[in-house]
């Protein structure tokens, strides 16, 4: 498959500390002068850690297996190329919960590093682009057997000193049209879930599947979690959708080129049932805010590409 950017290592710029990539078994870890880091493994291209101003902002289950036998339970799993169990009488209808970008193996493509409009003090890089390469040749026989067409998944990871950038992008290579859903399954880290509300997302249409797996329409601008949920908000006007801790602003998720979100808890009973949940309170220190387009099937024809990904800003 092509390749965005080759690597190759990062050329010094001005005289300050420089960011630095380091990729060894199976994961990559890039950190700005600032301290800010992130941290991938190839399998399921999934961030495990991304920290800013100090504060980790992405909750990772302590019982996770980060050995590439069972998806991450937390961080960003990357959902494609069906989201929740594929509909039987779909194309994707093989195929396990999610799809299989989020256990296939990725390949690293490389890095690259540009300064932004406001660049650091020390006069270093501001920003370290990190791609990732998934195509139909590396899925396992399985996959290819229940998946067969011939795809190719970019997926960039941007640390930059203001947020963190992420944008799948997906690629029809061969000569048959076909229909995915894809979303970025990201648990965010909290302190405290019964302090946290979620904006930005009233007035918009969802099914709850908690409830009755029908349609409602979020009255209340703010969302504010007591119990299990899980919600599919579909088709949502403003971009951006912003986490608030104790009332004040902790984290703001902008969507890029797509326009669903689920929001996603287990809370206690489900959390119980989940083997790779653990602490089992750890509920009460995460919610999962997921960008994505999951409402009906994105069709992408032969040599055409699709791109949607978010940027996250963590506030002090
Ligand atoms: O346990 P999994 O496969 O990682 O899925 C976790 C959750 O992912 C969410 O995106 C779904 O809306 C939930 O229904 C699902 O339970």
């Amino acid at each position: 498959m092509d390749r965005p950017n080759k690597p190759s290592a990062i050329s010094p710029s001005g005289t300050g500390p420089q960011p630095s990539v380091h990729s060894e078994r199976g994961r990559v870890v890039a950190s700005l002068p600032t301290g800010d880091s992130v941290e991938i493994l190839l399998y399921g291209a999934t961030v495990i850690s991304w920290k800013a101003n100090g504060r980790e902002n992405l909750w990772v289950s302590e019982a996770a297996k980060l050995d590439g036998n069972k998806p991450v339970r937390g961080g960003v799993p990357i959902v494609f190329p069906c989201f929740g169990p594929p509909p039987k009488d779909h194309a994707t209808g093989s195929l396990s919960q999610h799809g299989f970008a989020r256990n296939s193996t990725w390949e690293y493509l490389g890095k690259s590093t540009s300064e932004s409009e406001g660049k650091l003090a020390s006069g270093g890089d501001d920003s370290i682009k990190l791609d990732f390469g998934l195509s139909s040749s590396q899925l396992t026989e399985d996959n290819k057997k229940a998946w067969g067409y011939d795809f190719a998944l970019v997926y960039s990871v941007t640390l930059k000193r203001d947020g963190l950038q992420t944008m799948l992008s997906v690629r029809n290579q061969g000569e048959k049209a076909f229909e995915f859903q894809m979303l970025l399954h990201t648990y965010f880290r909290i302190d405290d879930i019964s302090k946290v509300a979620i904006n930005g997302l009233g007035s918009t249409t969802y099914v709850d599947k908690v409830l009755d797996a029908t349609t409602h329409t979020q009255s209340s601008p703010s969302l504010t979690i007591t119990g299990e949920i899980d919600r599919v908000y579909s088709g949502i006007k403003q971009d951006t959708t912003s986490i608030t801790q104790d009332g004040k602003p902790r984290l703001d998720v902008t969507r890029d080129g797509i326009s669903d979100s689920v929001v996603w808890n287990p809370w206690i009973q489900k959390a119980k049932g989940m083997g790779d949940f653990e602490p089992k309170d750890g509920y009460k220190n995460m919610v999962c805010v997921e960008v994505g387009a999951v409402d009906g099937w994105q069709k992408l024809e032969a040599g055409e590409t699709f791109e949607g990904g978010m940027i996250v800003k963590s506030h002090a």
